[in-house]
């Protein structure tokens, strides 16, 4: 199979540089439209697709962002590999911002958001036990190394609904848990990367220390742009760095991502809804009986 990467672009990072015969395109799914077009283009001989979360000019907020279209136009543009890349506050001293941390676990805190394509007529669980792919992370971690960032391989991201940041009780309650980071949009992105059995990484661009730091002010907008501004280029510079880093066909993906849907389907055959399967058919037309 032709493998194709996909980036998800956070706060800050809505287009990539470079790519040849470089084309927004418009792509429409059957959970609606994405959170903009897609940036389609090729990259060291290697098909990308770019697309930026929020939408050009930061239109969607964290709880509208059409998380379910985003990575169906993605399944539908053939992308095997996607990178999210995400602005995040950090919970540990250690992390600061202006560093990155490739993310390895979540807790998903998101409550007003549709979480899955499956629904009344055809029912499927896929396990998110290990919700990243570790290939597609280990690649991300040595591009990132190669812009010269400081880099944390592995960490749990905290998703919260948003849009306002937390208090500090929140915060410290995280840090209790042992969370590293936390941004808005992780999930549930991730899961329906899963759903769609596509490898999955997320890269976090560490903006500021959230507000439980005393040494720090409360986290505000302004500060994330700015150090969001500032990485950007990074990012950039990352993304560039991943077609040579993962050349070759994609094959079925060793973590498991490609087969997250071997038997994941509850619902019988015969019990089976049309009209889902037909609506489900580029995320999971592999194992229904098309
Ligand atoms: C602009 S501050 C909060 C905003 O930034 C992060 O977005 P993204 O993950 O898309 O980079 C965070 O999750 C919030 O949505
Ligand atoms: N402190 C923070 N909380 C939630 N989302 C963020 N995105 C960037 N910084 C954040």
């Amino acid at each position: 199979m032709e493998r194709v990467i996909g980036v998800i672009g956070g706060s800050g990072v809505y287009q990539i540089d470079g790519l040849e015969g470089a084309e927004w395109v418009t792509v429409d799914t059957p959970f609606g439209a994405p959170s903009d077009a897609v940036l389609t283009g090729t990259l060291d001989g290697v098909r990308m697709a770019f697309l930026p979360r929020h939408g050009r000019g930061h239109v969607h907020t964290p709880t509208t962002v059409p998380y379910r279209a985003n990575i169906a136009a993605m399944k539908q543009l053939g992308v095997t590999d996607l990178v999210a890349v995400s602005a995040v506050g950090s919970l540990k001293e250690a992390y600061a911002p202006g560093d990155f941390l490739i993310v390895d676990q979540y807790i998903d805190r998101t409550f007003a958001r549709e979480k899955t394509f499956f629904g009344p007529g055809l029912v499927g669980h896929v396990s998110v036990a290990h919700p990243v792919c570790s290939r597609l992370s280990a690649a991300c971690t040595q591009a990132a190394r190669g812009t010269g960032v400081t880099v944390h391989e592995g960490g749990t991201y905290v998703a919260m609904e948003g849009p306002q940041f937390s208090t500090k009780a929140e915060s410290e309650l995280y840090r209790h848990w042992g969370a590293d980071v936390i941004g808005m949009t992780g999930m549930p992105e991730a899961k329906l990367a899963r759903e769609a059995e596509l490898c999955y990484a997320c890269v976090a661009m560490i903006t500021d220390y959230d507000c439980w730091h005393p040494e720090h002010d409360a986290v505000d907008v302004a500060q994330v742009v700015a150090v969001a501004q500032k990485n950007a280029s990074k990012a950039r510079d990352l993304v560039t760095a991943l077609p040579a880093l993962l050349k070759g066909e994609a094959e079925a993906c060793a973590s498991g991502c490609t087969h997250a849907l071997d038997s994941a389907i509850m619902t019988a055959p015969d019990g089976r809804d049309a009209q889902m399967k037909e609506k489900l058919k580029t995320i999971a037309g592999r194992v229904l009986d098309l």
